[in-house]
């Protein structure tokens, strides 16, 4: 199969969907990498260590698009790679299409098979190839959260970890999932005082066995949520309705509540995000302010420590890179019930379910149509 990775455009994203190794690997099972010159030459994966690990560097975009059987990159497609999709293509990203109608009728019209990395799932119905970029998100949103809390960033100028005498600051984390639990580790780490709320009360349970009564563990009843977000310095978005929009937990009445110069950090924000103020941010302009609270949107976290992020993301997708383009996509997609978790649109049918409810359009679930 003849593999496309084009350098990514989303604003300030430097991650890349293939690594040299991955390359290599593909190359000697007799499959062809067409690789954009410079796709990762910003962190460090010289346009020569592609060349000897075997790809063909192309000078464009078009022509990768052009040139592909299977496109595979980081980012949801832009609007002008919507538009270079073609018919036979297989297109394997994230996705985010719930609070997206305009990519999600991009790419129907365009008659590619997609595949969203954040709905392919695990046996046990976790999801692989979301979770390593939910770890560094998770990490990175106390890094957030601590630098915005200061003055100088507009904060309430308080330090995360306190000092003898003077207590920490009070983070409040919504959901207790991968970004969750990797935003609290974090958080402990520094010494503040935190609350993790879910709803599902096994990962209460064992974030209780871990870090017992240095965590405030709590089931997300929305009185309680209102009366701890009340009391934050900061709190991290971090629900996830797995392929749907974000259930809003936060609204306007609560933020305008919270003290002037609190920080939110919606983590939540590429499904549409949890507090009912959140708009994307980008890593060019990362924060604004509504009711004296900062907050921080950006959709593509990872994106800031992409050189990190290429290698944990693509340990989780290269197999099914291999898979795709061993089997091709039809015979994988059936043969992996996982990875057909994944198909969100297939020549011009939506197939997701939970997109389709957001949107209030008609979808074909991938079993029905794969069978037809
Ligand atoms: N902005 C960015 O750069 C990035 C964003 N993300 C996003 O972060 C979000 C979270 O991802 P993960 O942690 O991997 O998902 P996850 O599935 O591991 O965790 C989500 C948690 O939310 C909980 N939840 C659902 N509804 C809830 C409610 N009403 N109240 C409290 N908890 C509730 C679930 O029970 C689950 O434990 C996703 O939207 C993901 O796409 C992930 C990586 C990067
Ligand atoms: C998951 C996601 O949206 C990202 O890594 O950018
Ligand atoms: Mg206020």
């Amino acid at each position: 199969m003849i593999i496309g990775v084009p350098q990514e455009v989303k604003n300030n994203e430097f991650r890349v969907g293939l690594t040299p190794g991955n390359v290599s690997g593909l190359c000697k099972q007799g499959h062809s990498v067409l690789l954009q010159r410079g796709a990762g030459t910003q962190i460090g994966l010289t346009d020569e260590s592609y060349r000897i690990a075997g790809a063909t560097l192309v000078n464009s975009a078009a022509e990768v698009y052009s040139k592909s059987e299977m496109i595979v990159k980081v980012k949801e497609p832009q609007a002008q790679e919507c538009a270079m999709l073609r018919e036979d293509q297989i297109l394997f990203t994230y996705l985010h299409l719930a609070p997206d109608p305009k990519q999600t009728q991009a790419l129907i019209d365009s008659g590619a098979t997609c595949i969203a990395y954040e709905t392919v799932t695990s046996r046990c119905g976790a999801l692989p190839l979301l979770a390593p970029m939910s770890e560094v998100a998770g990490r990175m949103s106390i890094q957030a959260a601590a630098s915005h809390l200061e003055k100088t960033h507009g904060g309430l100028g308080v330090l995360m970890a306190g000092v003898p005498g003077v207590a920490p600051a009070k983070i409040v984390i919504l959901g207790a999932g991968v970004v969750g639990r990797n935003a609290l580790q974090m958080a402990v780490g520094l010494g503040a005082n935190v609350s993790i709320f879910d709803r599902d009360l096994e990962r209460l349970r064992q974030i209780d066995m871990l870090f017992g009564n240095r965590v405030r563990t709590l089931y997300s009843d929305s009185l309680l949520v209102a009366q701890e977000v009340h009391e934050a310095d900061a709190v991290i978005g971090a629900v996830l309705l797995p392929g749907a929009a974000a259930p809003k937990l936060v609204n306007r009445e609560m933020i305008r509540k919270m003290k002037a110069g609190a920080v939110v950090v919606d983590v939540a924000i590429d499904q549409g995000g949890c507090f009912e103020t959140s708009k994307p941010t980008t890593h060019a302009d990362p924060t604004y302010e509504i009711d004296g609270v900062i907050h921080y949107c950006v959709a593509n976290m990872p994106g800031a420590v992409a050189r990190t992020s290429t290698f944990a993301l693509t340990n989780a997708t290269y197999p099914f890179v291999e898979a795709l383009a061993k089997r091709g996509v039809i015979e994988a997609l059936k043969q992996d019930q996982y990875l057909r978790n994944g198909l969100s649109v297939h020549r011009g049918v939506l197939t997701s379910e939970p997109v389709a409810m957001a949107q209030k359009l008609d979808f074909v679930s991938a079993e029905e149509l794969l069978a037809a």
